[in-house]
């Protein structure tokens, strides 16, 4: 088996870089080839240049082409380029592959970067550059590069240093396009053989994939959660007493409607965790495998806890905005008017004023926490810790946020639920709703924390305790260890 390394690399690199085509002719600089002269093969040209390599363009019009490169840049005929470089880039689509049969035999030996794109996922039966290496079986096919854009090339290393991915049959010639990478300000990742090119090649088609669930989620929460508070807040007054409160729509509807998305996600980044442990408390092991929508749910916790975060900001936002309203001033004033007219000369109300003083003060916390969380998801940041640390941050802190957010949202909608007569509206108010996830987890937790409980749980964790399903199962679930409740 051939070893995957990103280490160093091979005394012959230097040599192999220097010895230019079959003739051996030895120049200053290193040359590079690039079979193609369009937009991707202008600007890997700029960004070779600039990082010290002699360019030669193989082009089917190289009259034509020329207009388009530097002048330092050689561009020239297939053939001519072939054999004046070691390492060519094969800059022009898929479809054109085969036109490159005629000078087959000069590619004998070289190595091919295929830095091919598809439209759709999947789009051919074998990846680009396996194509390529079965049209070419001497040559040493590398995928790599694919992920940079045209633009990103232009840029240069300080605006977009990014990652390529790179991966070939062949060990030296994978090496040697890593080093390359790597002189070009790239952090090149290795991914063994040309077998995961196929991935490779997916990966500039996504399109959020790992989103695309917990996004679907929050919305579909938000236009609930918005219809609902709508027809009870607007729609009811109006239809029982004819009050029309639809100025309320843009920012009060809406800003009740972003913190119980939020309290309902961060609920339900722990609520699978939970899941997690009771299904490995009941089948008394960690060796069988999550039900695939569990796993799921489990793997895309960190988006739910980000989204979460996402939506608190923004329900801070229009908080504070909250007083900036016409409509907040307008009841300001009647209210001190009606005040005056009742002759009452303090309306001070200390009960109120630690209600809001409490509100305000949780919803603070609970926000800031949850930054807390959301920047320890950051993959440096994240880096920077032990498992402990994070465990730390992501479980315990993540509940106290969850609990802090339940206090804020309870201590608000308590009082209000009365003041606003909902009791003969046979519908529960918006703080019940946001309540139900958050105290179901909190109370699940509760019990995990029973001594009995959690010590089981340690003792699955661990793999101690004796179970059938142990010799039955993969052990792929032993990956998702069911205390490893982490937000992000
Ligand atoms: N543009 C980008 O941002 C990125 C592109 N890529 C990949 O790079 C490759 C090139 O893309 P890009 O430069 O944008 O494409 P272009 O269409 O701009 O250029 C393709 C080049 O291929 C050559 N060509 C065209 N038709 C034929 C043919 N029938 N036979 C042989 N050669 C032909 C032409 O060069 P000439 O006339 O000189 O022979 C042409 O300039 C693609 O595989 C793409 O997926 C990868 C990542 C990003
Ligand atoms: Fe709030």
């Amino acid at each position: 088996m051939e070893a995957i390394t990103m280490m160093g690399s091979p005394n012959s690199i230097t040599e192999s870089f220097l010895q230019n085509g079959t003739n051996g002719v030895k120049e200053d600089k290193t040359s590079i080839g690039i079979l193609g002269s369009g937009d991707f093969a202008k600007s890997l040209t700029i960004r070779l240049i600039r990082c010290g390599y002699h360019v030669v363009i193989g082009s089917r019009e190289p009259k034509y082409a020329s207009d388009f490169f530097p002048h330092v840049v050689d561009v020239t005929h297939h053939e001519d380029a072939i054999m004046k470089a070691n390492i060519i880039f094969i800059a022009i689509h898929r479809e054109h592959y085969s036109s490159l049969w005629d000078v087959k035999h000069l590619l004998s030996g070289k190595i091919l970067v295929d830095v091919s794109n598809n439209m759709r996922v999947d789009q051919y039966p074998e990846s680009n550059a396996e194509y390529l290496s079965s049209l070419f079986p001497d040559c040493h096919v590398v995928k790599g590069f694919n992920v940079i854009s045209a633009w990103a090339l232009q840029l240069g290393p300080k605006d977009a240093s990014s990652q390529v991915y790179i991966c070939s049959n062949n060990v030296q010639a994978r090496q040697q396009v890593i080093e390359l990478a790597r002189k070009m300000s790239f952090i090149p990742i290795d991914l063994g053989t040309l077998s995961s090119s196929r991935e490779i090649e997916n990966i500039p088609l996504r399109l959020f994939t790992p989103w695309k669930g917990p996004v679907v989620i929050s919305i579909s929460l938000a236009t609930f959660f918005f219809i609902y508070t709508f027809i009870r807040d607007i729609i009811h007054p109006y239809v029982r007493n004819q009050q029309s409160d639809f100025y309320k729509i843009p920012i009060e509807i809406v800003n009740k409607t972003l913190p119980i998305v939020a309290i309902t996600l961060l609920s339900l980044v722990y609520l699978a965790g939970l899941l997690a442990a009771a299904y490995q408390l009941y089948y008394g092991t960690k060796y069988r495998r999550f039900p695939p929508w569990l796993e799921s749910w489990l793997e895309c916790r960190k988006q739910l806890g980000l989204l979460s975060f996402f939506f608190a900001c923004v329900h801070v936002v229009y908080s504070m905005c909250l007083p900036m309203r016409r409509s907040e001033r307008y009841l300001f004033l009647n209210m001190a008017y009606q005040q005056v007219h009742a002759n009452v000369e303090n309306s001070w109300n200390e009960e109120e004023v630690w209600r809001i003083e409490m509100y305000i003060s949780f919803g603070i916390m609970s926000l800031g926490l949850l930054s807390l969380l959301a920047v320890t998801s950051i993959p440096s940041v994240n880096n920077a810790l032990n498992w402990r640390e994070f465990s730390f941050i992501q479980s315990t802190l993540g509940y106290v946020a969850l609990l802090i957010s339940a206090f804020h949202v309870l201590i608000y909608g308590w009082k209000r639920a009365f003041e606003e007569d909902n009791y003969r509206f046979y519908t529960p108010p918006n703080f019940v709703l946001a309540l139900v996830l958050p105290t179901i987890v909190i109370l699940g937790k509760i019990i995990l924390l029973c001594p009995c409980i959690s010590k089981r749980l340690r003792r699955i964790k661990r793999g101690r305790e004796k179970s059938h399903f142990k010799e039955n199962t993969s052990g792929s679930a032993a990956h998702v260890s069911p205390v490893r409740v982490t937000v992000m």
